[in-house]
């Protein structure tokens, strides 16, 4: 057993001894969050640092639906220079730009051309996002049509009711065909966390989405009444760091859904560096997704260099 997982995740059949009868403590989950808060202080370079790797990890997004192609290009302009040039100057920092931009399919196509010559990725949701509700076939079409578009990385939904009703082998089955289709996109399995009811159900959707062959796991889609907490985030990532130990591979994860504030996007950088370990903290094998956190970490970069909170760095 490789004391550092460095390998691809490849699929490996079911094992449900993995999960099975494994209950995560919720008390000593929620012990460990309020002991991880305690170490949130940061503040001048390193504050900086972490909001700066935030940017770096982040899938920069927009998924709704009146989402046009203008909007897609705009976002990916954002994606490409996501701090104003006076602040990334007095902050001493060039070639920023974010690990991704995510979006649904019919939009891979601008998001391409707008990214071309970037290596900036373009990341699609696809499986009926968010429900997964439509029928297995249709779902992995939809995947190979992302990729089709030039879409690299891939965000798929899981069925939650295989989850619910403990139907293991339906979900692995499932998340090994979405690998297969996905080829040599990167796959993101998004578990949808708030809908699953327990964390005993959050670890094992984690364990057998590993075990079919995910890149990275996902807590949410943003649209689900829950998203991203630090908690399930805890069991997933404590699941990633055994499948890691288990098998030698390294898997990725991604908070999602509800990360609004530079304290969020630096929250689960340090719960990611505590559980993991440092060498995570890259965009290849951590993400944040989030539609509405750049700008938050660009107010606050702003007012660490300006020492005025509230001041803008840049006129309106
Ligand atoms: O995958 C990313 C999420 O859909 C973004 O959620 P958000 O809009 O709450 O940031």
């Amino acid at each position: 057993m490789p004391a550092e997982p460095s390998l691809p995740n490849l699929p490996q059949p079911l094992d449900p001894r993995v999960f099975e009868g494994r209950q995560p403590d919720a008390r000593a989950v929620a012990r460990r969050v309020a002991a991880l808060a305690q170490r949130r202080r940061v503040d001048g370079p390193a504050e900086v640092a972490f909001l700066l790797n935030a940017i770096a990890c982040m899938d920069l997004t927009t998924l709704a639906g009146d989402d046009t192609p203008e909007r897609v290009r705009r976002l990916c302009a954002r994606a490409r220079h996501p701090l104003p040039p006076a602040l990334t100057e007095a902050l001493g920092v060039a070639d920023l730009h974010t690990g991704a931009v995510c979006v649904y399919p019919t939009m891979v196509a601008p998001a391409v051309r707008a990214l071309a010559g970037t290596g900036i990725p373009v990341a699609s949701v696809a499986t009926g996002f968010p429900a997964g509700l439509m029928p297995l076939d249709l779902r992995l079409a939809e995947i190979r049509a992302a990729v089709g578009e030039g879409a690299c990385e891939i965000d798929v939904v899981i069925t939650r009711a295989h989850v619910l009703r403990g139907e293991w082998a339906a979900l692995h089955d499932e998340i090994a065909a979405m690998r297969a289709a996905a080829g040599p996109a990167h796959l993101k399995v998004i578990l949808a966390t708030g809908d699953l009811v327990s964390l005993a159900n959050v670890h094992a959707a984690s364990v057998v989405a590993m075990q079919a062959g995910a890149d990275f796991i996902k807590t949410s889609t943003g649209k689900e009444g829950v998203n991203a907490t630090l908690p399930v985030s805890l069991v997933m990532v404590r699941a990633l760091v055994e499948h890691g130990a288990r098998t030698g591979a390294r898997v990725g994860f991604k908070p999602a859904g509800g990360l609004r504030s530079a304290a969020d996007a630096i929250a689960w950088q340090i719960l990611m560096r505590e559980e993991a370990g440092p060498d995570w903290l890259r965009p290849g094998l951590f993400r944040i997704g989030a539609s509405s956190l750049l700008g938050a970490i660009e107010t606050r970069l702003a007012q660490i260099v300006t020492g005025r909170a509230g001041t803008p760095l840049m006129p309106a």
